[in-house]
């Protein structure tokens, strides 16, 4: 049989990239002969993340349609043909056997070009509430794979499947052991050490968190990895130490999540997805400007069964302390949360998602 040909489309986060990746690598490993194209927009973070991860990506001129009047929506339609008619030509020209689209804005055009050419297409949907792209594509594809129940409310039942989110392969059991990744970031062996993530771009509201309370952790001997975000390195870079380890990004999560003892985190879909792996004591501190306040509900699933703690941004200056401390000193709290988190884990969603690319090819 000839080499199988397969195009990833899905970008804008780090929360649309990874699953990507992830599905490809997982195709790699069941087709080693077989070719892979990445289509994601230009100047979007997948254009430097993907090609770091071994693939080729092409980047459409493409962005998402604004609330108001600006500019950017002025350009969309232009945007939009022009990527419409690249989309085109980049599936004529690499004549794929299966398209996936991870969501994000890219994946629009080029899911529409190769299932107007009856190329078998399969969605995924990371989160509890379905993105503007992919709701507009499912009429398109053959199958949808979810990571939540309910999602009949967005897509048509008979093409859904419950996969989970794929994590990339070295999150889901992780090798390093906790010495050796503190040593990685400088840290001592013999503190306690927070991660905090602020989601693939960093949060604003979570950094200025952290930096009120550097002395507040400074007097519980905590020491910090602190993932701030691309855009905000310049801001806080001043505050790295032998005890506060400043990152714009962290290329290997696997050792970020080695060295913690406990994480502070956003709750993007992914995010979630990988700390069920980890299973550490948690506090998710949603981003409340996303689609339908979905971080949110991602976080409450957890909470429901006793799995990690929620602090909303509105509660922050009145509970933060008095919550991290309810963790931070209760080992038999951290245990349980450590527990019931990685009982949630859904090891098997890239494998899954891949069974259901393959019986397409078939
Ligand atoms: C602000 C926003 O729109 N957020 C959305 C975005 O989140 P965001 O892009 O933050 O994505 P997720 O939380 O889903 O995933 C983040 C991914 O980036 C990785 N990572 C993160 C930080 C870092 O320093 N290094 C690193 O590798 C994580 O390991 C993870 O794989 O997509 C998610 C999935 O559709 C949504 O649920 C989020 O609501």
């Amino acid at each position: 049989m000839g080499s199988y040909r397969f195009i990833i489309s899905g970008g804008g986060t780090g929360g649309h990239i990874y699953p990507a990746i992830s599905i490809a690598d997982e195709l790699k490993r069941r087709h080693p002969d077989a070719e892979f194209l990445f289509v994601g927009a230009k100047d979007r973070m997948e254009m430097e993340k993907v090609p770091q991860a071994g693939y080729k990506i092409e980047g459409l001129w493409i962005t998402g349609i604004q609330r108001k009047l600006t500019l950017k929506n002025v350009l969309f339609p232009i945007k939009l043909i022009s990527s419409l008619i690249k989309a085109s030509n980049i599936v004529s020209r690499f004549k794929p056997h299966a398209v996936v689209g991870t969501g994000g804005f890219a994946s629009g055009p080029l899911l529409k070009a190769a299932s107007g050419r009856n190329i078998p297409c399969v969605l995924q949907e990371q989160n509890s509430f379905a993105g503007i792209t992919n709701k507009l594509l499912k009429n398109k594809v053959a199958k949808i794979c979810v990571a939540y129940d309910g999602m009949e409310r967005f897509f048509p039942a008979d093409k859904i499947v419950k996969t989970g989110n794929p994590v990339r392969a070295d999150l889901i059991s992780i090798q390093e052991n906790q010495s050796d990744a503190l040593g990685f970031f400088g840290l001592n062996t013999q503190k306690k050490t927070l991660l905090v993530l602020g989601g693939s771009l960093g949060s604003k509201r979570i950094n200025v968190l952290i930096a009120d309370n550097l002395e507040f952790f400074k007097s519980l001997n905590l020491q910090l990895i602190w993932q701030c975000g691309k855009g905000y390195i310049k801001t806080y870079e001043g505050q790295n130490s032998d005890s506060v380890k400043i990152h714009a990004f962290l290329n290997d999560m696997a050792k970020a999540y080695a060295a913690a003892d406990m994480i502070i985190s956003r709750s993007g879909a992914g995010a979630v997805s990988e700390l069920c792996l980890v299973g550490k004591p948690t506090i998710f501190i949603p981003s409340p400007v996303v689609a339908e306040d979905h971080q949110t509900k991602n976080a409450q699933a957890l909470v429901a069964e006793d799995a990690a703690i929620m602090i909303k941004e509105s509660d922050l200056e009145e509970k933060f302390k008095e919550e991290f401390l309810t963790v931070f000193e209760s080992e038999e709290k951290r245990e349980r949360l450590s527990k019931n988190i990685k009982a949630l884990a859904l090891p098997n969603a890239t494998k899954d998602i891949c069974d259901e690319i393959e019986k397409l090819l078939n």
